[in-house]
């Protein structure tokens, strides 16, 4: 408390408040001084036989208010009050903070105008008194010296000119602003035009503009404060809390967060009913069933089974054929209130007791029945063991796992979905909750960041603040001069100084002459995924692959498009949430996009995280999960894009668009086009296969470092190969790490991948491998993330929205139930694991291969230096063609991959 209250001062500041408060206490004085003023009294102009001093304040107040009169006339009047109130004026709109010795002199300045001019119209205006002159000396003087040269109507004007010029400068802006409320008090308008004036200069932030419009307000506030300071416009505050509808999320883990709300969202109360538990003697394999009771109910008439919270029912057995009612405690906590049952409305105690008594009568009838039946089958057919009643195991029973799988697990949607593409609802609501933080909150933390950078030297004012869903973005304007990385380079010690846990610096905002510096909020907002795929920019968003990845800071939804990214690099340290960010990636083009034009290659080293999605119809293959095949994926990619290269030539067309363009225009002139690239055995029919629309492929792979560690450098190089000119076939790359070194992010993957995304990291050096720029260290985790979009080097802030992983097995459950994956077995499988045994070749050999000679002679020849390309030709699994590649290398027939590329080094065959 103690730290909060002086932190803000300086022994400056303390040596001019106490001036400041000496100087209304002396003015005070002259005040009583001018009160009992005398022209009898000894003083500066009057030498008076009378010893006793009339003044209530002494000869000095005497001698000091005479002064006053002789030199100013009736001016005079005037500046004891001044001495005493514009101290105080001063100290508590605290405006000693921003006193520097310019301001001091301008406003010494604006007060010697102000006197010129005031007893310039006082001894032109007013008429000299018995004891002193109307403007005193200094008016006499200016009217002796200055009529001549000018004249009275000269004079005057000067008078009134010095007199406005002099206060406008006494006063700072103040005149202005009395004149406006002035003018606003004549019209009755009160406050209105300055709030429009600010929301105009508001407006001027597109950012500021898109906040949602029911939680975040757009608040520019001039208050009483505002005089104090200059204005800052404060974007995000909300002026009530405002409730969504609630619904209480399927996962636990926002719990808290509902709990800790300072509000009560609007609930829709679902009736609360008593239980019936009904139960056999060994307490086997029945439900909790409910039954309602009138609320009208009086507690005390209720007979005293109906009193407790649950009602036991005890199932007749072959021994005892009565349902025994047994003990049970029961109060009425919580309001009873009614079903939709009509007869239960006037339902009785003794009613409820024979209602649940026909409860478990029917119970009863239905167990009976189901034995029959089970006895039946049991004659009839062998009995399937998920029929067997389950043992017991330490006290639990036992289900086996594909039982529960068919229980809770991946089948619980059987039924074909009706629309065309998985709905919202799939989704959970969340309770968004609107932040919590008062304008004073953020006026105070503006003069600490202010008062912060002060202590580093650095001047900066505060003109604007934006509160997003998870930081507060204070935007300041830096004295001319100072340089923007001046701050970002004390972030950290800044950061300490404001007790934050970190501070990013933004060195410029895009539109605003201003640097930012974002801040942790207190209670940090949740991005439901829902909220931002059902949000305008999804919903409208023109991209060929819309993947909406949050929102920014502003709470503005952002959707990127794959198509055009045209791949995406995820890194970040363990536990910042790039599985979190990688599904919502995967669940908005599921929500956006059918099988027929987009299908999905995922590799998944960590098993689990992506295994979820095995079986959707978008799956070109089953989720991968074994290195080696990962590897054969890629190579299958590698391949498939050459394909698709070859085809786009032989239909001279530039991409994928144009492919699917003209395939669809010659179709509806009837005419099909014959696979150019079949062959004869390719397939079993006799004629080649029509040409189909090529879809989109985007390959996903969650852990790439895992990748490389296992299957080594030839993955960067299919990497690389795929990256560099996968795009114009249609084929898009995101992959992600948990390790963001120089060793998986190597410059080759980063020179083709322009488009990041940089989670939270540990350091510095990881941010810089990322994305090449500092800032990812700042991060808060839970999905805070950094874009960096293709061809830009402006960093996005991100907040990933959230899901959880039953929203994710809903969604592809949807997808499951729409229809079944048409894999492909050969994505897996590598023509090494086949071929390159019999041909007696190991890839650890020393020896050059027995191809080597071919391999120089093709790549001599046409001048081609692709790994595929030799694979190709030489009909040879990749391995082996990468070896040959390696050996072509070191014999210095080609040179070393450079950008995904090897040179030719000789013409000749004599290496
Ligand atoms: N956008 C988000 N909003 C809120 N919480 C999130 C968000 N993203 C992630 N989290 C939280 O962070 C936790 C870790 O996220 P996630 O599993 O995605 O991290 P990760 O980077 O993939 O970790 P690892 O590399 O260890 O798998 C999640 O369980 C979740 O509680």
């Amino acid at each position: 408390m103690i730290r909060k209250i002086t932190d803000g001062f300086s022994p400056k500041h303390y040596l001019v408040e106490v001036l400041f408060g000496l100087t209304a206490f002396f003015g005070f004085y002259l005040i009583i001084a001018w009160s009992s003023y005398s022209p009898f009294d000894n003083s500066w102009s009057v030498a008076s036989y009378q010893q006793a001093v009339i003044n209530k304040a002494g000869y000095f107040g005497a001698w000091v208010i005479d002064l006053f009169f002789v030199l100013f006339g009736y001016v005079g009047h005037l500046l004891p009050f001044l001495l005493c109130i514009a101290p105080i004026y001063f100290i508590r709109t605290k405006r000693v903070d921003s006193l520097t010795w310019t301001r001091f002199f301008l406003r010494i300045f604006g007060f010697v105008l102000l006197m010129l001019g005031l007893t310039a119209l006082s001894a032109m205006l007013l008429t000299n008194t018995n004891d002193y002159l109307s403007g005193g000396v200094l008016g006499g003087m200016l009217t002796k010296y200055t009529v001549p040269l000018l004249g009275q109507f000269g004079l005057l004007l000067l008078g009134v000119g010095f007199s406005i010029l002099g206060f406008v400068f006494c006063s700072g802006a103040s005149l202005i602003r009395l004149l406006v409320h002035f003018y606003n008090w004549l019209t009755v308008k009160n406050d209105e035009p300055i709030e429009e004036n600010i929301k105009q200069t508001t407006e001027q932030s597109v950012l500021e503009d898109e906040i949602e419009p029911e939680i975040q307000v757009q608040q520019s506030i001039e208050s009483e404060q505002s005089d104090k300071y200059d204005p800052i416009y404060i974007s995000g505050l909300s002026k009530t809390q405002t409730a969504h509808h609630y619904q209480q999320p399927a996962s636990t883990e926002f719990e808290n967060i509902i709990e800790n709300e300072p509000f009560k969202p609007i609930e829709f109360e679902e009736p609360i009913l008593p239980g019936v538990k009904i139960t056999q003697p060994d307490d086997v394999g029945l439900e909790n069933i409910k039954i309602a009771v009138p609320p009208q109910q009086n507690p005390q008439e209720m007979p005293d089974f109906l009193t407790g919270n649950q009602l036991n029912v005890r199932l007749p057995t072959e021994e005892n054929t009565s349902p025994i009612i047994p003990d049970v405690k029961l109060t009425p906590a919580h309001p009873l209130t009614p079903v939709e049952n009509e007869g239960l409305d006037t339902l009785s105690a003794e009613l409820a007791k024979q209602f649940a008594q026909q409860e478990a009568e029917k119970e009863r009838q239905r167990l009976a029945q189901v034995q029959q039946i089970d006895v039946h089958l049991a004659d009839n057919i062998d009995v399937a063991p998920e029929f067997e009643e389950e043992p017991l195991q330490n006290g639990l029973r036992t289900i086996p796992i594909n039982k529960l799988v068919e229980l809770y697990g991946d089948n619980k949607i059987k039924e074909k979905p009706t629309t065309e593409l998985p709905v919202l609802d799939l989704l959970d609501k969340r309770v968004v909750q609107s932040q919590n933080i008062s304008e004073q909150q953020i006026r105070e933390t503006s003069r600490r960041i202010e008062q912060q950078l002060q202590n580093f030297k650095i001047k900066a004012t505060v003109k604007g603040v934006l509160i997003g869903p998870v930081v507060t973005r204070y935007e300041l304007e830096l004295l001319p001069g100072v340089k923007a990385s001046s701050v970002s380079r004390i972030d950290t010690d800044l950061a300490r100084a404001l007790t934050f846990r970190a501070i990013r610096v933004t060195e410029s905002i895009p539109g605003k002459p201003y640097i930012g510096i974002e801040t942790p909020n207190k209670e940090r907002q949740i991005v439901p995924l829902r909220d931002v795929l059902d949000s305008d920019e999804f919903r409208n968003s023109k991209a060929l692959l819309p993947m909406a990845l949050g929102k920014d800071i502003s709470g503005t939804p952002i959707v990127i498009d794959l198509a055009k990214t045209p791949h995406l690099l995820v890194a970040g340290s363990t536990g910042s949430g790039k599985s979190v960010g990688i599904n919502t990636m995967i669940l908005s083009l599921l929500f956006r996009v059918k099988p027929e034009e987009v299908k999905f290659i995922m590799i998944d080293p960590k098993v689990v995280e992506l295994s979820i999605y095995n079986d959707i119809p978008h799956l070109l293959t089953e989720v991968v999960t074994d290195m080696k095949k990962a590897a054969n994926a890629l190579r299958w990619c590698v391949d498939e894009m050459e394909r698709r290269y070859l085809l786009l030539s032989q239909l001279r067309v530039r991409n994928i668009e144009g492919f699917n363009e003209r395939l669809d225009k010659l179709r509806e002139e009837g005419i099909g086009v014959p696979d150019p690239l079949w062959k004869q055995g390719d397939t079993l029919d006799s004629m080649p296969p029509l040409l189909e629309r090529m879809n989109y492929i985007v390959v996903i792979v969650d852990e790439f470092a895992d990748l490389m560690m296992q299957v080594g450098k030839q993955i960067e190089e299919l990497i690389a190969r795929l990256t560099q000119k996968a795009r114009a076939v249609g084929i898009h790359v995101i992959l992600a790490t948990q390790r963001p070194s120089v060793d998986v992010i190597t410059g080759l993957i980063k020179s083709n991948i322009p488009s990041r995304i940089a989670f939270t990291v540990v350091q510095r050096n990881d941010s810089r491998t990322i994305l090449d720029q500092n800032g990812a260290e700042a991060l808060l985790g839970m999905g805070d993330m950094l874009y960096l979009g293709n061809g830009t080097t402006d960093l996005v802030r991100i907040h990933g929205a959230y899901m959880s992983d039953d929203e994710v097995s809903r969604v592809a459950d949807d997808w499951r139930a729409r229809g079944k994956p048409n894999y492909i077995s050969s994505i897996l499988e590598s023509a090494d694991d086949n071929g390159d045994d019999d041909n007696g070749f190991s890839s650890d050999s020393e020896d050059l291969d027995p191809l080597f000679d071919k391999a120089v002679e093709i790549v001599v020849n046409t001048g081609m230096t692709s790994t595929s390309f030799i694979q190709r030709r030489l009909k040879i699994g990749f391995n082996r063609a990468a070896n040959l590649m390696d050996q072509l290398e070191e014999q210095g027939i080609v040179s070393e991959m450079r950008n995904g590329k090897r040179e030719l080094l000789t013409r000749t065959p004599d290496y």
